[in-house]
């Protein structure tokens, strides 16, 4: 799980669109192992599928109905929303949403999760627990993640390492390793340790709030 952290309009979103290959680099190279699947702060939810036709699109070339079936209901219990499958997704909350997303994103062989801010526009508690249950599912569905935030106690929480980007054309300033086992209580020493060394590679300081 690599966090990215960086100064709005610094190239976040255009690292991870280069790393999925919907941009081309103009130098340089892009080298990825595997597929990669991009979560974003909307869900990329169809409006007029239930939540089970939406994760069942990224297992149409499962040829086992049967197969298929078994897996998108495995998704669904893994993100909790079994009694939920055929629901639409304005019948769900944000969070919700989010967690039908991330069921969608796991289907399939993908082998790279990049994700765009993706609880960004969730309320704060609604945020507290999709960090959690992203952890959680993670345990279960291992995956590389790219992850952009502002949101330093995300970055604390989530992160195997967070690399601190420089205003654009952004380059890594500082790479920090966080190596806390993971469910993460925000409020543990280690986790808040965690948050003061991210300020600190801001340049921030306790005073200046958790986000950037
Ligand atoms: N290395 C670069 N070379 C050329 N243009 C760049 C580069 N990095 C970013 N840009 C341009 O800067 C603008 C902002 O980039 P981007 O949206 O990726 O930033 P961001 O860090 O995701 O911003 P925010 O945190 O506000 O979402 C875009 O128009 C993008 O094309």
């Amino acid at each position: 799980m690599v966090m990215l952290v960086g100064p709005s309009g610094c190239g976040k979103t255009t690292l991870l669109d280069l790393l999925s290959g919907h941009m081309a680099p103009v130098s340089g190279k892009i080298t990825r192992q595997g597929t990669a699947r991009t979560v974003y702060q909307q869900d990329g939810l169809f409006p007029w599928l239930t939540v089970w036709e939406n994760v069942g699109i990224g297992l149409r070339s499962v040829p086992d109905p049967k197969q298929r079936d078994d897996e998108i209901a495995e998704l669904l219990e893994l993100v909790n929303l079994t009694s939920f499958k055929n629901h639409y997704p304005h019948q769900l909350s944000g969070g919700m949403r989010q967690r039908a997303e991330l069921a969608r994103v796991l289907a399939g062989d993908s082998d790279i999760l990049l994700m765009d801010e993706p609880f960004s526009a969730l309320d704060y508690q609604a945020r507290l627990t999709m960090r959690r249950e992203l952890a959680r599912v993670l345990q279960k569905r291992p995956r590389t993640v790219v992850f952009v935030t502002h949101d330093i106690e995300e970055a604390a929480q989530l992160a195997d390492r967070v690399l601190i980007l420089s205003k654009r054309p952004a380059t890594i300033c500082q790479e920090l390793p966080i190596t806390i086992p993971r469910p993460r209580g925000l409020a543990d020493d280690e986790v808040v340790e965690a948050m003061r060394m991210i300020l600190r590679a801001l340049g921030l300081n306790n005073t200046d709030g958790v986000t950037v």
